[in-house]
């Protein structure tokens, strides 16, 4: 990839060229740094990359933001009639974008807008006039553009892109990832033969944009596994072409370089028009830099399960709002009333947020965490409307030093602990280093069907195939420990969150199954269709053990449902809970 194109004089353009059969690639340059934003930070330029297929219906995919209207549109309708545009699909959407839509729109009255469930809602609360042209698509919905170029769609939101959506085309076996595989780089280089040299740009736009959602990026990684794409065709930066799945296991390794690191702080957020999204992004910049595990919740998107999860496993939180109307959105208060309601007030915290005038929400969740006995590791964040590269370089900064205080209290308890209570605690987190597979064991009481999440399962015996668990009575013992009794061993799927309507901690209601697609095994027990397979037993014999039952079961009748993806497993800190 050549050097001599960084050249941050040159003025903005839009490159032009072919990437497949009847597939133009229209990239829309900047080589200066384009944004304040932290992502664009290294100031390599960006590109903006939109793609136009001309099969028997034509499309466009992803229109670039109002810097680069003007240009965009007058190289697009050098390329075609823009009243003979079908479609328009949008990996996502957001103000920026927005702009460039309107103009678009105008001089394409015809055109049918596509974009996930999330991204129509977002589009007809802001232009009414469009509800008509905008079409919303799900995983597993298509659309055939003729001559063999069949587009299929799949859903992959994560808490910055709740909306994401990217297209695979069969015909070049190209799949449009958005957000996915980009880097903020301009160059004149389309594809990345020259990929060794784009390592640290991929690095940080990884770090800035994906480290604080990476189970969410390792559920999409699942989904776009089973297209058998060529090429990755990105928003910014190169097409991937020749470092294809190089940089698939780059971003499966990064991802669990992130959730294994030693501590973690959960970025519990909502953002109305963006701004205190931008700062919990420069906060979480501060934080993966300095070796902290960063999961990113958008309170607007998570269940109060997830947030309790989160929230019970990390060990420092930090909670940013907009002010709105003087509260806090509702979201917020819910995720505020989870925190204060969970056990351990010894955990480090923060606060943020953006507000107009008044800011009431960033003093009312300080008060609180600080009437609750919490420690902050930083000193609150309130900024006006939005923020400068100033004061996002504070937020990186406030993250750093959260990052150094939730080490030193760390270093300070554990310190503290006397040798024997240490040693007790060192033998907890070893017998914690043993690893099951989650699964939903499944049985019922007449009519009345039963489901435990449970990872204290193994294979026993290969003839005749057997299987051990142990489950405490509570788990519906009475119900599977008698020789004759009969489950299902549902094994879930890595990525799929089906455990959350099995958790303690589920608000999701009575009944786990009213809302999970099941059918019926030939035991009578419940199979879970999102599983990753199962397995149809029946128990031979029992033991009771201290404070659990083991039980061996053999194994009647199973099926693999998916053949792709990875069974769930649950790691685990300590070897005295689940
Ligand atoms: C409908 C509405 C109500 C608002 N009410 C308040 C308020 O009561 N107090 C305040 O300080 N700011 C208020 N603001 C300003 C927002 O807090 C400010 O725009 C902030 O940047 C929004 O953050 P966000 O982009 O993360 O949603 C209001 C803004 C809107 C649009």
């Amino acid at each position: 990839m050549s050097t001599a194109t960084l050249t941050p004089n040159r003025s903005r353009d839009v490159q032009l060229a072919e990437i497949g059969t009847n597939t133009l690639i229209l990239r829309s340059r900047t080589w200066e740094r384009l944004k304040f934003e932290v992502e664009y930070s290294r100031q390599k330029g960006t590109t903006a990359n939109s793609y136009l297929i001309q099969a028997d219906k034509k499309v466009l995919i992803d229109p670039p933001g109002e810097s680069f209207t003007e240009i965009f549109l007058a190289q697009l309708a050098q390329q075609l009639d823009l009243t003979t545009l079908d479609y328009i699909v949008l990996g996502h959407v957001n103000p920026n974008r927005r702009a460039t839509l309107k103009v678009l729109l105008s001089l394409a009255p015809q055109v049918t807008l596509i974009c996930s469930r999330a991204a129509a809602n977002a589009l007809k609360t802001a232009f009414p006039e469009w509800e008509s042209r905008i079409q919303a698509v799900r995983s597993e919905d298509t659309l055939d553009l003729g001559q063999g170029h069949l587009l299929s769609f799949i859903s992959v939101p994560t808490p910055h892109w709740v909306d994401g959506l990217c297209t695979y085309d069969s015909a070049t076996k190209i799949l449009y990832t958005d957000k996915f595989f980009g880097a903020h780089i301009c160059e004149d280089a389309l594809f990345d033969e020259d990929w060794k040299a784009l390592d640290a740009e991929r690095r940080y736009y990884f770090d800035c944009l994906h480290a604080p959602q990476a189970k969410q990026v390792e559920t999409a990684l699942d989904k776009l596994a089973i297209f058998a794409a060529k090429s990755y065709a990105p928003a910014h930066g190169p097409v991937v072409r020749y470092s294809l799945s190089r940089f698939t296991y780059d971003y499966r390794q990064w991802c669990q370089g992130q959730k294994s690191q030693e501590l973690s702080v959960a970025l519990l957020y909502a953002s109305a028009y963006g701004n205190t999204a931008i700062l919990a992004q420069a906060i979480a910049q501060g934080l993966i830099e300095n070796g902290i595990n960063v999961e990113s919740i958008n309170c607007e998107l998570a269940d109060a399960a997830e947030i309790t999860r989160v929230v019970e496993a990390c060990d420092g939180l930090i909670i940013g709002s907009p002010t709105l109307g003087g509260h806090a959105p509702t979201q917020i208060q819910t995720a505020l009333g989870i925190v204060l309601a969970s056990g351990a007030k010894t955990k480090l915290a923060g606060v943020f947020g953006s507000y107009g005038w008044s800011g009431e929400a960033i003093d009312l969740i300080e008060s609180k965490l600080k009437d609750a006995n919490y420690g902050l590791g930083f000193e609150t964040i309130r900024v006006r409307f939005s923020p400068t590269p100033y004061v996002l370089q504070q937020c990186q900064d406030a993250g750093a030093t959260f990052a150094q205080n939730l080490k030193k209290t760390k270093k300070l308890r554990t310190s503290r602990l006397v040798a024997t209570e240490a040693q007790v605690d060192r033998t907890e987190q070893a017998v914690g280093r043993i690893i099951g597979s989650l699964c939903v064991v499944t049985t019922h009481d007449g009519d009345n069907h039963k489901g435990i999440l449970t990872s204290w399962v193994s294979q026993a015996t290969f003839n005749p195939p057997g299987i051990m668990i142990a489950i405490a009575q509570e788990q519906n013992a009475d119900l599977m420990r008698h020789p004759g009794d009969k489950f299902v061993l549902n094994i879930l799927k890595e990525g799929r969150n089906v455990r959350r309507y099995f958790s303690r901690h589920s608000s999701l209601g009575e009944n786990p199954f009213a809302n999970l697609p099941t059918q019926t095994a030939e035991n009578g027990c419940l199979i879970l269709n999102e599983a990753l397979a199962y397995l149809e037993c029946t128990v031979q014999n029992q033991l009771e053990c201290g404070d659990r039952y083991l039980i061996y079961a053999v194994v009647n009748s199973g099926e693999v449902l998916e053949n792709d993806g990875f069974t769930a497993i649950q790691h685990r800190k300590s070897g005295s809970q689940y």
